[in-house]
Order: structure tokens, then sequence, then C-alpha cells
């Protein structure tokens, strides 16, 4: 077990002693208005799972609120429940109706989402609130506990609510479901690349943030004792999701923050006589301006500062990957054919697939052996990036089959392809820059890839500690993380699309050395979608070409590259070789690898 930081502990009993502090020092007017910061702190909480965590713009947190405090107001008139027994039982109330708003956020994103959820919001007060909250009209009260019945009491518990929450948020923001969420708003394509359900990961995110909601609204009953549903309407859900926006509350602090202002500044501007209603209108600008910056909001802003300032740290979480590295140097593996096994690892088989009147693929057929780096090339527009996601499970073929070992894959979607163990990179990075590497290869790696494990992929390709910020490191560093990472999960086959793409010469040296080493080193056929001539002479055992969807070529590189087709593909259709004066440079083997 680790041991605790003396300096944390030290904080922690200060904010303990100043909290209570506060609650039994304060007037019950500021307990109150404390004990409402501290509630619209959790609503804060839930926005940042599902808008600051997971990137969905989810504009009805309030709706969630107010099913947890309807709950309660329910079970409060029909039972004799227990008061925390009946918040929590509010809270799971608020779930299922977040899966079920979760389930548009599949296909809908952006803007749709945003009306979809508003409307859900608008039709849930109109529908239920509006229509009085179970026992507010006999004014029957919910009865606070009794070691929280004073103002104080309800606001200690408040805070040990709050912190609960905050403290299971930081611990899942550290564990696979807490990357998967940031996964998921980076590159939905790339999570599903990784393994991971989107589906199961929008859904949980949506659960997750209804029941934080739901707490929130579910406590508000016992602060308040009796309910009217104005709290719970559309513009006050805006405005705790602005105030959400602006302070960053996929942060603690920030979610702090926005509860703070949440309360405050609707109140000080009724001290002064304002109309409440320009609150939300401030946190609207506050938002945008907090959006110019990135989507962080204000706590990101400031833990980036305050990050920037200390230097280079090593980053919560990465001390599970910081490893040695593994010992013995990489042994590129002799690309004689006469050693290949000729065990299929994948094959394609009459592979078709048409975007519109384009035929990007016709009647394709490839096999992948097992312990081999099959390079595959061809012009632009030749249909290699299709090959790759028809293999991944990103288009679906018109015609064809794909199969992974034995195991065909027609219908399989992309994150149980990955599962399977065929693993793909992607020509843009899609690498969440939060992450240290050891934390993104611990990601990728699924549950499969212990700290030897990853510490033998970062030397296989010369890749930085395992503790670096992926922030901190270099484009072309991060395609050799990239590609490290396809391997984390042990996979059988690994689709490597343009990955020396925008590397340097020494780094496309370092990435040729890695790749041709995957067979041998960790078992695993490799397809290379390359522009990279030479790296696709150095690293391959096969190769094929493709032009127009169709294989022009196969056979060894030396063989692909000096076919004359091969040169006319590249060269245009005008082009002549010397055999037969059909191409002006003997094939792209003289041009390039000679
Ligand atoms: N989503 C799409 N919709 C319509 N046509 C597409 C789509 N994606 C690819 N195509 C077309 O399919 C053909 C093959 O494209 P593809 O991107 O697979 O080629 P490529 O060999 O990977 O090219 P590059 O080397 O430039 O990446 C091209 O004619 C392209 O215009």
């Amino acid at each position: 077990m680790k041991r605790a930081d003396p300096k944390v502990l030290i904080a922690g009993a200060v904010l303990v002693l100043a909290v209570t502090g506060a609650a039994f020092g304060l007037s019950s007017y500021w307990i109150f208005l404390a004990t409402s910061a501290v509630l619209n702190a959790l609503i804060a909480l839930s926005v940042g799972v599902v808008y600051g965590r997971a990137g969905m713009v989810a504009l009805c947190p309030l709706a969630f609120a107010g099913i947890g405090a309807w709950t309660v107001g329910w079970l409060n008139v029909h039972s004799e429940l227990p008061f925390l027994v009946m918040v929590l039982l509010g809270a799971l109330a608020a779930v299922p109706v977040g899966v079920a708003i979760g389930l548009p956020a599949l296909r809908v994103r952006g803007v749709n989402l945003a009306v979809a959820t508003l409307a859900f919001g608008g039709a849930l007060a109109v529908v239920v609130f509006d229509k009085g909250f179970p026992g507010a009209a006999e004014r029957r009260q919910v009865g606070r506990p009794s070691f929280a019945a004073s103002e104080p009491g309800y606001f200690l518990l408040a805070v040990a609510v709050l912190t609960a929450v905050g403290v299971a948020l930081a611990v899942v923001s550290r564990r696979s479901a807490g990357a998967r969420w940031t996964a998921v708003r980076d590159s939905e394509r790339a999570t599903a690349a990784l393994g991971y359900s989107v589906t199961s990961t929008k859904l949980l995110a949506f659960a997750v943030s209804a029941f934080i909601a739901g707490l929130g609204g579910a406590l508000l009953t016992g602060q308040l004792g009796v309910l009217s549903g104005i709290g719970f309407q559309p513009m006050a859900s805006m405005a705790v999701f602005t105030a959400a926006v602006a302070f960053g509350s996929a942060y603690f602090e920030g979610a702090l923050l926005a509860g703070i202002a949440a309360t405050f500044i609707p109140e000080a501007l009724r001290q002064l006589g304002l109309p409440q209603d320009i609150a939300p209108g401030l946190f609207a600008l506050a938002a945008l301006q907090a959006l110019a910056g990135g989507s962080d909001g204000i706590a990101g802003r400031l833990r980036a500062a305050i990050g920037a300032r200390r230097g280079p740290r090593q980053a919560p979480g990465s001390e599970d990957t910081d490893v040695p590295p593994a010992a013995g140097p990489i042994r590129p593996r002799s690309a004689d054919p006469g050693t290949v096994p000729s065990e299929p690892a994948l094959r394609v088989v009459g592979v078709n697939v048409q975007y519109g009147a384009v035929k990007a693929i016709q009647d394709l057929d490839l096999t992948i052996a097992q312990g081999t780096v099959h390079g595959l090339i061809g012009p632009n527009g030749a249909g290699k990036s299709t090959l790759i996601d028809v293999l991944s499970g990103f288009v679906s073929p018109v015609a064809g089959q794909v199969i992974l070992g034995d195991v065909p894959l027609d219908g399989v979607p992309a994150h149980r392809r990955a599962r399977h163990g065929l693993r793909r990179s992607f020509q843009q990075g899609r690498v969440n820059p939060e992450l240290t590497i050891g934390q993104y290869l611990m990601l990728s790696g699924r549950g499969r890839a212990d700290r030897r494990h990853v510490a033998d992929l970062l030397d296989a390709f010369g890749c930085p500690p395992a503790v670096t910020k992926v922030a901190s490191i270099d484009v072309g560093t991060r395609r050799l993380v990239e590609v490290a990472a396809t391997l984390a999960s042990r996979p059988s086959v690994v689709l490597l699309d343009e990955p020396a793409a925008g590397l340097s010469a020494q780094e496309s040296a370092r990435l040729g050395i890695g790749i041709t080493a995957i067979p041998e080193r960790f078992g695993c056929a490799v397809l290379l979608v390359e522009h990279d001539i030479e790296l696709v002479a150095t690293c391959c055992d096969e190769a094929t070409a493709l032009d127009f969807g169709q294989v022009i070529a196969h056979g060894t590189p030396a063989e692909v590259l000096a076919d004359p087709a091969v040169a006319r593909a590249y060269l245009g259709t005008g082009a002549e070789t010397p055999s037969g004066g059909s191409s002006p440079v003997g094939g792209l083997d003289q041009a390039v690898i000679s």
C-alpha cells in the first residue's frame, strides 16, 4: 500500500477543521446557502462526467436531480424508509432515465444532442414536476436524519456526500472507465479500435452522471423539506451547465467553484435588487470565454498553469507503469521468405467495397501469413485505407469475407474485432494528450498489458519512459507510441495505417527496426500500409500493390517494387517501362531501393 503524502494529510485536516468551523460558526442563512452551494457542486460534478470527461453535451442535469427529488418525495408519502435509504433510491431512480437519455447520444452528437436533452428536460418539467411533488400540496415535510437535523449538521452531511463522490470519481478517472470516457470524447473510432464498446462507455457516463445529479436532487429534499418544480426547469439546468463548463467541473475544484458561483451570484444579485435571471447570462459568457481556451474550463487552466510552474512531474496514476526497461536488444528477424510460416493469420476473400459509384475495393483476395510483416502499397486513392477500415470493422463490404485465424468476422463490430486480437493504428494520431505514455499503453492493453510488457514495447520502439505525458512529446514520437500501443493487448494481427507519415528519417529508421521485430518479439503478424517505399522494402517479408481497389502485384517487396505495373500505377497510366518500353524508371525498386 502506498504511504499517504503528509502534505495531503495536513491539507485534508485543515480543510475538515475549516468546514466544521464554518458549519458551527456561521449564521443559519449562510449555512443554508453553503449547503445549496455544495448540492449545486454535486450536480456540477454530474455535468463533469458526461460533458467534461465524455464530451457529450447533455443539457438536463436538473432533470435527473428532479427525478431524485421526486422519488424521495414519493417514498416519503408512501413509505417509512429512513431518509438516507430514500436518498439512495432517489439517486438510483435517475439512473434508468439517464441511460434512456443516453440512447440518442449513441447516434446524435453536439448541438443535436444538446437540443434533444434540453427538450427532454422541458418535457419532464411540464409532465411531472409542474404537477407538483408528492406531498408538496399537503406540505408534508421530508424529515432529516437525527444526526443531521440542524443546519450545520445537514451541511456537513452534504459535504461528506460531495467528498465521497469526488473521491470515487478520482478513483474512477485513474481506472479504465475514466480513461474510456476521455477516449470517447477524443475519438469514438479510436475507442472502438482499442476494443472498448462506445455504446457501453457512453451509457455508463450517462448512468453515473444521472446517479450523481439524482443524489443532489434527493438531498435537496432534506434541505428544503418541501419542494416545488420551479428549481428543476430547463433554464435552471442551463445555468448549472454553463457554470459547470465555465469552471471546468470535470475537476473537483471546478465543480466546487461552479456550485459556489451558481448559488452565491444569484443571491448577490437579489441582495443588490437586480434580477437573478442575469446570472445564467453571466455564466454563459464565462463558459464561452473558458471554451475559447479549451474545454477544461477555469480549473483546467489553473491546473495547467500550476503544472507549468512546477515543471515536469509524475502524473497521477502513472506510477503504475513506471518500470525499468526490459533487458535484451532488438533482434531483427530474418526476412528470408523460406523461413516464413504459411499458416494464415488473416485472410481477405473476395472483398468488394463501393462508395456510391466509386468501387474502392474490387474482388480483393489477400492473405497475411503468421509471423510476417506484409506491406500494402499503392498510389493515393488505391483503396489501402478502405481495406484497413474493412478489416477493422469500420466499413462493411458489399461482398466478401474477412477471416482472422479461422474465425470469420462477418458482422463483428470494430471493438469486438479488437478484442479478438485484430488491432489497428490511424493515420491521424488519436492519443489523449492528458495521459502518460504508460497510462495510454495500459488503456490500450485492456488488462493484458503488465509493466514488463509495457516496458518491452517502449523499448522496442525507442519511446520515452512510461511516466512521460503524451502532451509533452513531439508528433513523431507520438506515432511510435501509437504503434507500440497497438501491440499492448497482445493481438495476433496489427494493421498499421501509414505509421511513418510525418516522421523524421531517424524516427522512421527506429520505427522500421521496431516493426521488423514485431513478429518474433511479440508473436504478431503485421499489415503495413505505407507510402514510404524504403520502409516497406526493409521491413516486409511480402508485399501487395493495389491500384483502383485491385491487386496489381504480389510477392516479395523486391518483386513487387520491380513490377512495371506498380511503376505505372505510381507514375500514371501514360508511363512506359524499359522492358517492353513500359517504365521510364525501370520499376520503383530502381528509384527507391537501389
Ligand atoms: N467515405 C468515402 N466516401 C466516398 N468515397 C470514398 C470514401 N473513402 C474513400 N473513398 C474513395 O475510395 C477510394 C479509395 O480511397 P482510400 O482512402 O481507401 O485510398 P488510399 O489508398 O488509402 O489513399 P491514400 O493513400 O491517399 O490514403 C478513393 O477513390 C476515395 O476517393
